[in-house]
């Protein structure tokens, strides 16, 4: 894993002291992200450095040799992770700001009570009168954290916050965590069924296989609004979007493609629905669980092992939470590679790449955050129920199409993006909600 961390270095004020710190910390073997003078002493000069290293490198050795230098000492250090972590990543505000009496008993009693009765005899009210269609619940229980695996729900806090936090920033939602300690998929299923009536959809996230099937198939069932497990279907399209851009750029259909899928949990799982759905003839996967291997054949696919897929498969997508568990060895020369477990991938895209790959990529490129913003955006402003396929191939075509200069889909951050892939989904559901009329 990569650490950021900030050192405060204290060296004297004269040529070449820092240029000597920056020479210790390359050969320490990290890289120099950022570079600061904070302060000017009489003599001295208070350096601010964020250095990235990887966790297996010990910083104190680090500092060892920092201190050994003349005259220069490390003063401090934070960690700009968790830096950015503190007090956490979200708040509510309020839309309205209440500095008089007169607007404090409009938006609170008595006023309030108006806008209660209205809704209770007129329910579809809650739409207009509340933040519901702005507001979604990110569900989890802590099984599948990232590649974490089972964290528990209060270490997976921050992951839903940082989903929260970009749902507010990308497309203006209000995300809100809801942690279940529960692993009973019945229990998880009552829990947020009860809980609906505060939401304009949900989001489940980081639920492992299989219970996540069972449980966002249920919720579906019984709850009448968007139920969405984006490590499934999110992304999904997101790998659906950055196979069609690289087929693309080769001149070949990726329908005629052999895929093979390493890891049959909720993402690989996700992904071979959906690339079935969308028409690719074979797929074939692994996965240690026999279930899982049971599951794919229920869709048509080949289970096989690990080394068999990435002999037979032309594209290869692996979600199993296992860092480097694809050896550069197994690459075949022409292949497209999407190791897409975080926050370490199966194989790094350039090793996979120096090996023969085509195309390699891995999961902080094709990522679901290009998706469910968007998504959710459309499918709340459509007023729409279901997710549909429509909607989900509206996904990756307008990520795919927005995608430029040889990248297999667009940046994170490109808030265009997030708005086209918005439009296209309530395009596609008005759409259907028409058809269905
Ligand atoms: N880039 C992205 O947008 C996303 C990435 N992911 C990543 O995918 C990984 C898995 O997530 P989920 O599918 O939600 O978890 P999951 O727990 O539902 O599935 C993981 C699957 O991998 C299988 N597996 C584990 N070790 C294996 C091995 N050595 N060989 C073959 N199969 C193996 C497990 O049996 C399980 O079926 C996580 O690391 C997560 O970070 C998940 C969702 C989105
Ligand atoms: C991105 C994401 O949802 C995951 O790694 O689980
Ligand atoms: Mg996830």
């Amino acid at each position: 894993m990569r650490i950021v961390e900030i050192l405060l270095v204290e060296a004297p004020h004269k040529p070449g002291y820092m240029a000597k710190v920056l020479g210790v910390i390359g050969e320490f073997g990290a890289t120099v992200e950022g570079l600061n003078a904070v302060r000017r002493l009489d003599k001295d000069t208070i350096w601010e450095v964020t250095v990235e290293y990887d966790d297996s490198l010990s910083i104190e050795s680090l500092f060892e040799q920092i201190n050994l230098l003349p005259d220069t000492f490390i003063t401090g250090k934070s960690d700009r992770v968790f830096n950015r972590h503190k007090q956490g990543k979200i708040q509510t505000v309020s839309r309205i700001s209440i500095d008089s009496l007169e607007i404090l008993r409009d938006v609170y009693t008595p006023g309030v009570a108006r806008v209660c009765q209205a809704i209770q005899h007129t329910p579809s009210k809650i739409k207009e009168f509340t933040n519901i269609q702005n507001t979604v619940a990110i569900v989890t229980n802590g099984t599948a954290i990232l590649g974490l695996g089972d964290i528990g729900p209060e270490a997976g806090l921050p992951v839903m916050e940082g989903k929260a936090a970009i749902l507010a920033e990308i497309v203006g939602l209000s995300g809100v965590p809801i942690l279940i300690k529960e692993k009973d998929p019945l229990k998880i299923i009552e829990v947020v069924e009860a809980i609906s009536p505060s939401f304009g959809a949900i989001l489940l996230e980081d639920i492992k296989a299989p219970e996540c099937f069972t449980i966002e198939d249920e919720l579906i069932n019984r709850v009448p609004k968007p139920v969405f497990h984006d490590d499934q279907h999110g992304t999904a399209m997101v790998v659906l979007a950055a196979l069609l851009s690289a087929t693309k750029q080769i001149d070949v259909d990726l329908k005629d493609k052999v895929f093979g899928q390493i890891g049959l949990g909720a993402a690989g799982m996700g992904i071979c629905n959906l690339l079935s759905e969308y028409g690719v003839k074979q797929v074939v996967g692994c996965d240690l669980s026999e279930e899982a291997q049971k599951k794919l054949r229920s869709l048509g696919g080949t289970p096989m092992s690990l080394d068999e897929v990435m002999k037979t498969a032309d594209v290869v997508v692996a979600t199993t939470g296992v860092k480097g568990l694809i050896k550069p060895e197994m690459v075949r020369e022409g292949q497209i590679i999407m190791a897409l477990t975080n926050p370490d991938p199966e194989i790094e895209p350039n090793v996979a790449l120096e090996n023969g790959a085509l195309f390699a990529t891995c999961g902080k490129v094709v990522n679901n955050m290009l998706a469910f913003p968007g998504l959710f955006k459309g499918t709340l402003d459509a007023g729409v129920i279901n997710i549909t396929h429509q909607m989900k191939i509206a996904v990756s075509e307008t990520l795919s199409n927005l995608a430029r200069d040889g990248a297999l889909v667009p940046a994170s951050l490109n808030k265009n993006a997030h708005k086209k892939v918005a439009e296209a989904v309530y395009q596609a559901a008005i759409k259907q909600k028409n058809e269905y009329l």
